[in-house]
């Protein structure tokens, strides 16, 4: 694993830094500079012994306190060495060749031949090697060579001499001169360890000593390799534990059992060593002692023998307990070190937990950071993009892709030059899929979305890319479908069905599906099995809420259901091989399945619908290869993608207007894009080199469309009441409609009642007359009554022949831009300054019946009809519209209503019912309060009703307007008079 690889190191060069703050402290430093005083010391003793032995004219060129050049050059020439040696031991070197007594040598005594020195030094060597003496090589007398090894000669012969002395001295007690035995070097060794160990503590001993090697035993080891040794189990334990991250909480007790187990060595190891030195130095002064004891025994109490004895002993216990005083330190250096691999370690320790916490937490960070993220999308309404990279199809595996790497929400392409400095570029995306991603993968991100649509959402998801990218793949699956490559429309229709028998005890599901196609700008039905041929119109906000509500609507209640629609959908499609894709969509397709969810305990039903929408491929024309009526097609498919552009670039800038009218495509889409619904849009990319420029096009116009901010989704809720009271109100209508029908017909079929018949009363004022009275009428609390002829244009009323109503009564349509014939009018008063139309046509009098002309019943014009509240006088008394006579009008009345209402909202605000006009002072003698009744009622073509509202409103009328007017009237063969 290289991660513990890398772990190893570090803890391993850690602890190598360690060793190294502190080794060299410790022993290397003290000890070398120690050496050197000492080794220096040495030369200096075997310096002065030399020039004693010899004399100081023989060792003229030997200074007292020589350096080690100094040291070598004196003696380089070996005669210092072999007179000295003849001293000791006569005639050791028989022949020693001198230097000529009166020539003024060089130093390094070149004058004679190298020869010759070679003689002298050789000589010395051999005669040394025969008393067991420690010798050097020649070699060791030049530049760069062991000086000190021939200081340990020289101080071993100066050793051997005194010795001889002391043997000499004694000889009758050990029976002759002194010997050097067969086992002469051990005995020389035995007595050179004293002096050798106090040379150099910590890295000489290289000597074996019963077969142990003292430097292996006695060097402090503190190397690296040995600690890594020693401690690499644990090592690997904890690395591996801190990696597995089984259990983070163990990290730091792992440290430090581990740190105890390394320091335990350390101890260990210090002890031994400990031991061993002490009891090296016991043995080598007991062995002192042995050979002292022994002389004392043999009665030689010589005063230099105890000096020397004396200072023998002096100088090993100033020694062991500078070996002593060297434990102590390093000891504490180690101590040090164990507090600083603690603190270390648990350090590493915590930090490592933290890591270990941290990167549990990240990705479940990751993954909330994204749930949240597409909340604030949801809240924002943002359209949600995800992309999909396809794979390389059969047999282009050798071919570069043009997607550099996939990072989560983000997808890098290699662009060509043109593109970008770097011939890279990234766009982010809400999710991006790589070619080897699922279709379950794929499916399984957009499942919050198929839960939304029982919850009573509306949901639109739509497949976009370059023709051959995948989309069908995405939508529908490959050609041969299995159950792994279902594609989103059976998983969507698959989990509606799974999660609403979840839901069984709570709610009560319907869902049916519609499939249609938009081919060359028509709509067809794919559902149908007479043939796509059908054309159908696209309805935006249609009652039934459906799109196309005359596509067929099947419902379905099984996954096998849906998988036989969907073939005959898909054999229904219009598909045909193109250059670019053998199996290439020429229409954009639309499942649409809707559902009903009735909340079983509260009467509430949820309303959802889904669009599946699998469009047709962009393409370029002539890579396409498109002729005919594929060229046709192209054409048609460019264009509405580009219509979805337009209505997209304007909904990601907020223009007022957005186009969706310029193709049925973004008709078909405008409720999804435009509306309250949660839409998600799939970009598909081709990875060629040579789709690159559709691939850049494709990512750009899908951030764009990312962009666009619909608005929170709403959810299609009805409360069971509502439900009902619309059911109702529906069911009102449309018995109204069909009797309303029946009426007009009736009427219609009864041409004489239209007839206009000349020669009207003048008694009876015309419409003309009433409205044209009406500016003389002020209306009190409010701002005058104004009234204004004008042009008799339908057109003028335009909003009437667009409201709700003629939609029920489609006839009404066609009168929207007739002219009304000649001498009709029509007049627009505002009254507390809402307009009103307060008449239309004129109507004629015939004495029984008062005739409309059929522009009346053709525009159904708003009316409001004045009349007297309360005949004061009660010399007239005037129906009400609660009187008997009103009520056979009902059913026209309602109508009526509709219309005046229409006109009040029209103008945003309402008359109020009871607003008071009252009659200008300066004319009539006594004042009427006469009242704008909102309900007011259009007279009916049925004769009795007719007559009893013209009867209200002309009698108002004149009792408004005819002060002077003798006030008679016909009626019913009768007539009035009004006072
Ligand atoms: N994710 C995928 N894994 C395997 N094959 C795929 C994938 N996506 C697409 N294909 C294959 O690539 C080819 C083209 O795919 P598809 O017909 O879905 O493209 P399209 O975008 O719908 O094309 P068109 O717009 O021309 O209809 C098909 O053979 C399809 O099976």
């Amino acid at each position: 694993m290289a991660s513990e690889g890398l772990f190893s190191i570090s803890v391993a060069s850690v602890v190598e830094d360690m060793l190294k703050q502190h080794a060299p402290r410790l022993s290397d430093i003290d000890l070398a500079s120690r050496k050197e005083e000492e080794a220096a010391l040495r030369r200096y003793e075997a310096a002065g012994w030399l020039r004693k032995t010899v004399g100081v004219f023989g060792a003229r060129d030997l200074p007292d306190e020589p350096s080690e050049d100094e040291f070598r050059l004196g003696l380089r020439n070996g005669i210092v060495l072999c007179n000295a040696l003849n001293k000791v031991q006569p005639a050791a070197v028989p022949k020693v060749v001198e230097a000529p007594a009166d020539s003024a040598l060089p130093p390094d005594g070149a004058a004679l031949s190298a020869y010759q020195y070679f003689e002298n030094v050789r000589n010395f060597l051999v005669a040394l090697e025969e008393l067991g003496l420690p010798t050097f090589e020649t070699s060791d007398l030049e530049r760069g060579g062991k000086g000190s090894r021939v200081v340990d000669s020289v101080l071993a012969l100066k050793s051997y001499s005194e010795n001889k002395q002391v043997a000499r001295n004694g000889s009758s007690k050990y029976g002759g001169a002194l010997k050097p035995s067969s086992s002469g070097k051990y005995f020389v060794r035995r007595n050179l360890e004293p002096f050798m160990n106090s040379l150099s503590r910590s890295q000489s001993f290289n000597k074996v000593r019963d077969g142990v090697s003292v430097e292996q035993n006695l060097s402090i080891d503190f190397s690296v390799e040995s600690t890594e040794m020693a401690s690499s189990h644990s090592l690997k334990t904890l690395v591996h534990t801190i990696l597995s991250d089984k259990n983070p909480e163990e990290v730091p007790l792992l440290v430090e059992s581990m740190l105890s187990k390394v320091m335990q060595e350390f101890e260990h190891r210090i002890a031994c060593k400990s031991d061993l030195v002490t009891s090296t130095l016991n043995a080598s002064t007991s062995s002192e002692d042995m050979d002292f004891s022994t002389s004392l025994k043999d009665g030689d109490t010589s005063k230099d023998k105890f000096l020397n004895a004396g200072l023998f002993f002096h100088r090993q216990k100033r020694e062991i307990q500078e070996l002593k005083n060297t434990l102590l330190t390093t000891r504490a250096g180690m101590e040090l070190m164990r507090s600083q691999f603690h603190k270390e370690f648990s350090d590493l320790g915590k930090h490592i937990k933290m890591l270990a916490h941290a990167a549990s937490g990240y990705h479940k960070v990751l993954e909330e950071n994204r749930k949240l993220y597409n909340q604030v999308q949801d809240l924002k309404g943002n359209i949600r993009v995800y992309c999909r990279v396809r794979p390389f199809l059969t047999g282009q595996s050798s071919i570069m892709s043009t997607v550099d790497h996939i990072d989560d929400g983000k997808i890098t392409i290699i662009t060509p030059s043109k593109y970008g400095k770097e011939g890279r570029k990234s766009f982010n995306f809400n999710k991006v899929f790589g070619p080897s991603a699922t279709q379950e993968e794929v499916f399984s991100d957009m499942q919050p979305l198929i839960r939304s649509v029982l919850d009573g959402y509306n949901v639109c998801i739509f497949a976009y890319g370059q023709t051959g990218s995948g989309k069908t793949y995405t939508m529908s699956g490959p050609k041969i479908l299995t159950e792994e490559s279902f594609g989103v429309n059976y998983r969507a229709l698959n989990d509606l069905f799974h999660i609403s028998k979840q839901r069984k005890d709570m709610f009560c599901y319907e869902i049916a599906v519609q499939m249609i196609e938009i081919y060359n700008e028509q709509v067809r039905d794919l559902l149908t099995n007479d043939g796509p041929q059908k054309r159908l119109d696209i309805h935006n906000s249609s009652q039934k809420g459906l799109a196309v509500p005359d596509a067929s609507l099947v419902h379905v209640a099984s996954t096998e259901e849906v998988i036989e629609l969907m073939s005959i959908g898909q054999r229904n499609r219009a598909v045909s091989a193109t250059a670019m894709n053998d199996r290439s969509s020429r229409s954009h397709s639309c499942v649409t399945i809707h559902v009903q969810g009735r909340d079983l305990t509260s009467g509430v039903v949820l309303r959802g619908c889904m669009h599946l929408v699998d469009l047709a491929g962009s393409e370029r024309v002539n890579k396409s290869e498109a002729k005919g009526d594929r060229l046709k097609e192209a054409q048609h498919i460019n264009k509405s993608l580009s219509a979805l552009g337009d209505v997209i670039s304007a909904l990601a800038q907020k223009s007022s207007h957005v186009p969706y009218r310029n193709s049925k495509l973004t008709q078909l889409l405008q409720d999804s894009l435009g509306g309250q619904a949660k839409t998600l849009m799939f970009v598909h990319i081709s990875p060629e080199e040579d789709a690159i420029s559709e691939t850049i096009s494709t990512l750009k116009f899908a951030e764009r469309v990312a962009t666009v901010e619909l608005g929170a989704a709403q959810v299609n809720k009805q409360s069971g009441e509502v439900k009902e009271l619309r059911q109702q109100v529906a069911g009102l209508k449309s018995a109204l409609a069909k009797k309303e029908g029946e009426h007009f017909r009736s009427i219609m079929s009864t041409p004489g009642i239209y007839k206009i018949r000349s020669g009207t009363s003048p008694e009876y004022p015309t419409q003309m007359q009433i409205v044209e009275d009406l500016r003389n009428i002020e209306v009190r609390d409010y701002s005058a009554v104004m009234q204004e002829k004008v042009g008799t244009d339908l057109s003028l009323l335009k909003a009437t022949g667009s409201s709700h109503w003629p939609e029920s009564y489609p006839e009404h349509h066609k009168f929207g831009n007739k002219k009304i014939d000649s001498g009709e009018w029509i007049n627009k008063v505002t009254i507390n300054k809402h307009e009103v139309i307060v008449s239309n046509a004129p109507r004629e009098w015939d004495g029984d019946n008062l005739h409309m002309p059929d522009s009346f019943y053709q525009g159904c014009f708003p009316h409001v009809s004045v009349f007297s509240d309360q005949q004061k006088d009660g010399a007239n008394s005037v129906a009400t519209d609660d009187s008997d006579d009103l009520d056979l009008a009902t059913s026209d009345s309602s109508d009526c209503d509709m219309l005046w209402q229409y006109n009040l909202q029209k103008n945003s605000n309402t008359i109020n019912s009871g607003s008071r006009i009252k009659k200008p002072q300066s004319g009539p003698t006594r004042s009427h309060d006469i009242r704008v009744q909102k309900n007011s009622y259009i007279p009916s073509p049925s004769g009795k009703m007719l007559n009893s509202h013209s009867q209200i409103v002309n009698s108002s009328m004149r009792q408004l307007i005819s002060t002077g007017i003798d006030g008679k009237r016909r009626q019913n063969g009768k007539t009035l008079s009004i006072k």
